[in-house]
Parts: C-alpha cells; structure tokens; sequence
C-alpha cells in the first residue's frame, strides 16, 4: 500500500519573514515564533487503510515554507468527528516543516528543524536571553520525536546539548577571558504535581512531590529542584536520558510510548567575562534554555489503554489513561486560555488596561509564566497528524494564537563589572583546602569498615580532587594571561627599537649633509686665502683678511667637532 501526497513540487524553504501582517514581526521585538511540522503516517495507520488506494495527506504546504493548507476531505481520511462538513484552511507561521514524506524534495528531517527552530534558540541564550522551545500538538503528533528523537535519528535536545558545547569551546579558544558553567535540571508535571526527573529518591510518588514557589522578582521556580553542573555533551546527555526513562509514559490507542506528563529540561548558562587582564573585574551573564515537551491532547476513547498480554481486561489501566487525560486535557485548556489573554494583551493599545493572566489555574502555566509571557525569547512548534482534519485544526489555531504573543526579553547580565578580588579567592581556596586535609586525616583514624565513612571520605576527596582542578584552572588562566602580558611588554620594546632606528638613521643623514657643507665652506675660504695671498703685495689688508679667515675656520672646524661628538 502507497501513501501520497498533495504536496509534490514544493522545495527546501529558504529562510524570509512572515508575510502576514498579523502582529508577528521578527524575533527581535519580541514575538514567539511558530513552527509547524507534520508527521508521516504510521504503521497502524497505513494497516488501517490497508484496503483503499492510499492515504493523502489532510496537510499541504506550499513552497514559500511559510503555509500551511488543511484540506477538507469527505473521505474516510479525514477523521472529521465533528460530523460537519470541513472546509480547506489557510494559517501561516514563521515556517512549516514538511516531515510526511522522507522522498519528498523538501522533507524536513530532524537537523534541518535543528537548524530552523533551535539553532537560534541555542544564539539567544548564548547572547544572555532566557528562550524556550516548546512542543505542542495532540497525542502521537511527534512532539516526542521532534524534541528528543531516537538514537538514530537526534533530536532538538541532543543537536542543542551538541551544539552547545561546540559552540562554547570555540568561543572560549577566541576569548581566554570567558569563563563558562552549565548547570542541568529536569522535571516533570505529571497530574499537576512536579516531580525531579534526576532524583535518585526511592520514597512514594506523594512524597517526592515538588512544590512551586515564587522568588522575590515573582517568578515561579520549582522548590528543591536538583541541578548539576556538567562539563561535557556525555555528561549532559546521561542525565537526559536518565531523566527520560523517569518520565511517566504508557501505551495507548494512539501511542504505544505515550507522555503522559509535560516535561521541562532547563539548561543553565552562567558567564563570567572578565572585564581586563588583572582579572579584578568580571560581568556576569546569566542565561537559561528551557526545552518543554508537553503532554499530547486527547480524546478519552482515543487514549485508552493498550490491553497487555492479551489480556481484554484493562479497566483499571483505562481508568488511570482516563484521569491523566483529564488532567492533561485541564492543563492545556488553561494554556489555551493564558495564551488567548497574552496575544490579545499583547495586540492592545499602550493606554487600554491589560487583563489578568491566569497563569496560577495549572502548574503548567504557572511554571511556564516567564518563557509564555515574560523575560523569554520563546518558540512553539506545533506538530500536527497529516490525517485527523479536527486536531489539526485545533492545534493550528492554537499556533496562530500563540504567534501574536509578544514577550519582553532581557540581557541577563550584571550590567556593570562586580569586583571580585582573586587573591581573596585563592586564599579562600587555601583555606578550604586545609579543611579538607584535616578532615581526610580525621576521617583515616575513623574505623575503614565504616560503609558511610568511606562514602563520605570518597565524597570529600572528590571535592578536593575538584577543588585543585579548580586552582588548576584559575593559575593557568592566570599564567596565560602573564603570558599575553609579557608578549605585550615585548612588542611595545619592538616598536620602541624601531623609533630609534629611525632617528639613527635621520641624524646620520644629517651629519653627512654637514659633512659635505663643511668641505665646500672650505672650499670657498681656501679660494678667498688663494685670492689673498695673490695680492699681498697690493697693503697690509690682504693680511688682515687671511688672519680673519683663519680665525673664521677655526671657529667652524670647533663647532662642527662639538656637533659630531654630540651624536
Ligand atoms: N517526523 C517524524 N518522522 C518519523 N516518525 C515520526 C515523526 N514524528 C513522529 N513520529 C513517530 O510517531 C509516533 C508518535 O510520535 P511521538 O511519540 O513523538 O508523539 P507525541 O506527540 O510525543 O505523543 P504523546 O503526546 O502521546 O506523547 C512515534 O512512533 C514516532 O516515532
């Protein structure tokens, strides 16, 4: 059986603005930018039609990479639920990524909506923007896929994480004076509860709930939220997928690996960029990526439970698959309604009151008030099943909603240089490092059969292992720093050597030019002496003359002896 397509002739789009006059500028004022992507059809869904001609896609998208077309369609294929008769459809957004066809010229695979929709996610946070992706569609859409990918094929998580170290080792290797740490953290919200998807707590569901809890800037952050700090993709990526496999999913109707919660992965970029040399002054950036898959909307008899094991009974399991949904189906109505009151909070004029966002009607929205409707760069990607016409409609106007929202993002730096004081650091070091020499003796005289002595001992000779890469690091910035300064010194002497070379130079052409005046000055006075003595038997002025000239002679033969002594 075949599957094809609407879509035949488009090509690869190339990047432009939205032509849409509908209050989604560039990025740079502010407006979440929309993607959408639609998927290829599934095996059950091709087993499903195993009996017609093939399946056409609901979804078009012509070349300019900016439309998106639903077809209505009176066959089967449509799926329409709602019983009456569907009508084609037009949205626009800022690209739609065409993954329905792996042969088509402009299939969308998954570095290419890397390149679309994270790369410049991944730039804004290096730039010192908070920015967020988020994937939003119904159960099966491929928000899973788009966001994390299979091992084969990445996705936007691995390609940033890869991304991101890439990008910050050649900024280091240009600029010794940018010192970077990255920070990790995972979380789910499952039934509207949070949970750490890095904790390693055995303790029951209930008591591993997280609370949220606002700072004193108002924004809402996740209490006791573990983070850690990680140096490289291998690190980072362990957690992930440690994270991933803590995730809540279960199989349904429509998805055999279904989410059953949204999961936010926050990745935390601190700079420190020195402000000169001495390293006495730094300014602080402080920056954050956050990487939401959100759980699919769906209908409750679309998302019962899979019977296991062929076993027909699954009341239980339907019932749980029933109360999720539920939540799930809550938690995005209220995102529905935050984003319909920012996007037209956003569209009001500077004088007309905005409304209250009710962000604090689900954890979700709460968590989320800062990258929806605050301090964020953010982008949606909406993804969409190329056959369920309702869904699809539904998640394309969400989409179009979201894209009039304009948020208000901020360089997160210090703005001006904080002081540090590098010697009080090392010393502080030091002092640290006596700590822990004394300590590790104390903890040797302890009993070596001791299980949580020697946990401990091992913990602190990490620390200490970690604190003398730390001095390690701080000497060898310093010593390439002495190092730049030293190369300095010796170019600024070079260029010193070459002022004196030239002024040798110019005062030996000097003395030579005095050199040649004086031989025809002499020249001149001995002609004169000549024309003297010839008519000395004339007076006694003649004499005179010859004795003057002499005494002329002598006083230039001193003063040009004097004058070349001098250089
Ligand atoms: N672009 C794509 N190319 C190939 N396969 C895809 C694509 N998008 C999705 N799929 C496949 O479709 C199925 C459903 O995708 P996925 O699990 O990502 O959906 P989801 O939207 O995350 O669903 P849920 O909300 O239930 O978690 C998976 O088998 C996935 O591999």
């Amino acid at each position: 059986m075949s599957s094809s397509t609407r879509n035949t002739n488009s090509t690869n789009p190339s990047p432009k603005k939205k032509s849409q006059g509908d209050g989604s500028a560039t990025f740079n004022t502010g407006n979440i930018k929309v993607f959408t992507r639609v998927r290829p059809l599934l095996a059950r869904e091709l087993d499903a039609n195993s009996n017609s001609d093939g399946i056409n896609s609901l979804v078009s998208m012509p070349p300019d990479g900016q439309t998106v077309v639903l077809h209505s369609d009176e066959s089967e294929n449509s799926r329409s639920l709602s019983g009456r008769k569907p009508s084609n459809r037009i949205f626009q957004f800022d690209r739609c990524l065409w993954s329905f066809d792996k042969e088509s010229s402009n299939y969308a695979s998954q570095d290419y909506t890397y390149k679309i929709a994270g790369e410049e996610m991944l730039n804004n946070t290096i730039s010192g923007y908070n920015s967020c992706i988020m994937a939003y569609g119904q159960t099966g859409s491929g928000k899973t896929y788009t966001m994390s990918g299979s091992r084969e094929e990445p996705g936007l998580i691995p390609l940033v994480v890869d991304n991101l170290f890439d990008k910050l080792n050649f900024i280091s290797k240009e600029n010794e004076l940018i010192k970077f740490t990255i920070k990790v953290s995972f979380f789910e919200i499952y039934q509207e509860s949070s949970y750490d998807l890095l904790s390693n707590s055995t303790s029951s569901m209930n008591d591993k709930k997280l609370k949220i809890r606002e700072n004193s800037d108002r924004i809402p952050f996740v209490e006791n939220l573990k983070e850690f700090e990680v140096s490289s993709f291998e690190e980072m990526m362990s957690l992930i997928n440690k994270g991933n496999k803590n995730r809540t999913t279960a199989a349904t109707n429509l998805n055999l690996n279904s989410s059953r919660s949204h999961s936010i992965l926050t990745i935390k970029l601190i700079q420190e960029r020195f402000i000169d040399e001495s390293l006495t002054s730094c300014e602080k950036i402080e920056s954050h990526l956050r990487l939401v898959d959100l759980a699919g909307s769906e209908k409750s008899i679309a998302t019962q439970s899979i019977p296991l094991n062929g076993n027909t009974s699954n009341g239980n399991n339907d019932k749980l698959r029933q109360k999720e949904g539920n939540k799930i189906n809550n938690s995005l109505t209220v995102l529905g309604r935050v984003l319909t009151i920012l996007s037209e909070n956003s569209n009001k004029t500077v004088k007309s009151t905005p409304s209250v966002v009710p962000y604090r009607d689900s954890s979700l929205t709460y968590i989320l008030k800062e990258s929806i409707g605050g301090n964020s760069k953010t982008s949606m990607i909406a993804c969409i099943s190329p056959i369920d016409y309702d869904e699809t409609l539904n998640t394309l106007r969400y989409a179009t909603i979201t894209s009039k929202i304009r948020n208000k993002a901020k360089l997160n730096s210090t703005g001006e240089a904080s002081k540090i004081n590098i010697n009080e650091i090392i010393s502080n070091y030091e002092k640290e490092k006596n700590d822990l020499l004394s300590y590790i003796e104390l903890l040797k005289s302890e009993s070596e059969n001791d299980n949580d002595s020697n946990i401990k001992n091992s913990k602190k000779l990490e620390n200490y292992i970690k604190w003398q890469d730390d001095y390690i690091n701080l000497n060898n910035l310093r010593n390439s720093i002495n190092f730049k300064k030293l190369n300095n010194k010796l170019n600024n002497l070079n260029i010193e050597n070459e002022e004196l070379l030239k002024n040798l130079i110019y005062l030996n052409k000097m003395k030579n030019e005095n050199t040649k005046k004086l031989a025809a000055n002499n020249n001149l006075i001995n002609d004169k002496i000549n024309n003297a003595l010839n008519h000395n038997d004339e007076n006694d002025m003649g004499l005179d003359l010859l004795n003057k000239m002499n005494g002329v002679i002598n006083d230039k033969e001193s003063l040009v002896s004097k004058y070349l002594i001098s250089i």
